[in-house]
């Protein structure tokens, strides 16, 4: 299987704060890999390092290579909003743009393209929204205010938002933890079908969520990657003590 995205020998210090430590790491292409580790562990941080939003902090600095299918993307001349395109993010809370209508949250990412012709908007619009089961529940009132939808379609709607700029890799910061059970469930299963099309990076607290989606799980601990392997064997056969101690609720 193809790697989409490498990490090599990556530091992350926020000043005198080194959150994480020499990780080396490889993400295979349309698949599902979680992040879990306990609090403060790095997780999110490493995370963000995908999409460079850490150069949004002036007190952030990343050191080491990554690579998204084997392009540097902190390479001098590499502009950060085009790497976002391919690297779409999504939250933990659902923030769709509180002024802006379904439709036109859906779209936002997409305008700034460059101008476009309506039926390719509505098309997108329709696509983005079938893709995240959202379609039947909203499609007769695509024009009325996004904050009227539930936490869970509003969730939804923030990952239609995201692909509709048809990004390669999507990160996601523990995107169920606002959520009801049944909410939750439908994001499962919505990253289940999106790993088709895209390489997915999640973080998650939660263990059995991470049992649930992922096809591989990494492992951080103060900073540093203790172990990453296929999820099942990790959770069944973890080669580290460390790594069998947390996901058996030892300590985190
Ligand atoms: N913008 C920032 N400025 C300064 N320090 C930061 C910043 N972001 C994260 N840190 C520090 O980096 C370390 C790792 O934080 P991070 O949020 O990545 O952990 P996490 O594993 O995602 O935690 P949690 O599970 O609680 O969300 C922590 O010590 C945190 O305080």
């Amino acid at each position: 299987m193809n790697n989409k995205v490498q990490l090599d020998q990556v530091n992350i210090h926020f000043g005198k704060t080194h959150a994480v430590k020499n990780v080396s790491i490889l993400f295979p292409e349309n698949s599902v890999t979680a992040i879990i580790g306990p609090s403060g562990c790095g997780k999110s941080t490493l995370l963000r390092s995908i999409n460079r939003m850490h150069d949004l902090f002036p007190s952030a600095r990343v050191e080491g290579r990554i690579l998204v299918d084997g392009s540097d993307i902190y390479d001098k001349g590499v502009d950060p909003v085009s790497i976002r395109r391919r690297v779409g993010m999504v939250f933990q809370k659902p923030n769709p743009f509180p002024a802006m209508s379904i439709y036109d949250n859906v779209i936002a990412g997409y305008k700034l393209n460059g101008r476009m012709v309506k039926s390719e908007a509505d098309d997108i619009v329709e696509t983005s929204l079938k893709r995240v089961a959202l379609w039947e529940e909203v499609k007769d009132r695509l024009k009325t205010n996004a904050m009227n939808l539930s936490g869970g379609q509003q969730q939804r709607l923030c990952i239609a938002r995201t692909i509709a700029v048809k990004p390669e890799v999507i990160l996601m910061d523990e995107p169920a933890s606002a959520l009801d059970p049944i909410s939750t469930l439908k994001i499962e299963e919505l990253i289940e079908e999106l790993k088709e099309r895209y390489t997915i990076i999640i973080v998650t607290h939660n263990m059995q969520q991470a049992a649930r989606v992922s096809d591989y799980t990494a492992f951080l601990y103060m900073g540093e990657l203790v172990e990453c392997g296929e999820t099942k064997k990790i959770f069944t056969t973890p080669e580290q003590k460390q790594t069998e101690d947390y996901i058996t609720g030892r300590f985190g």
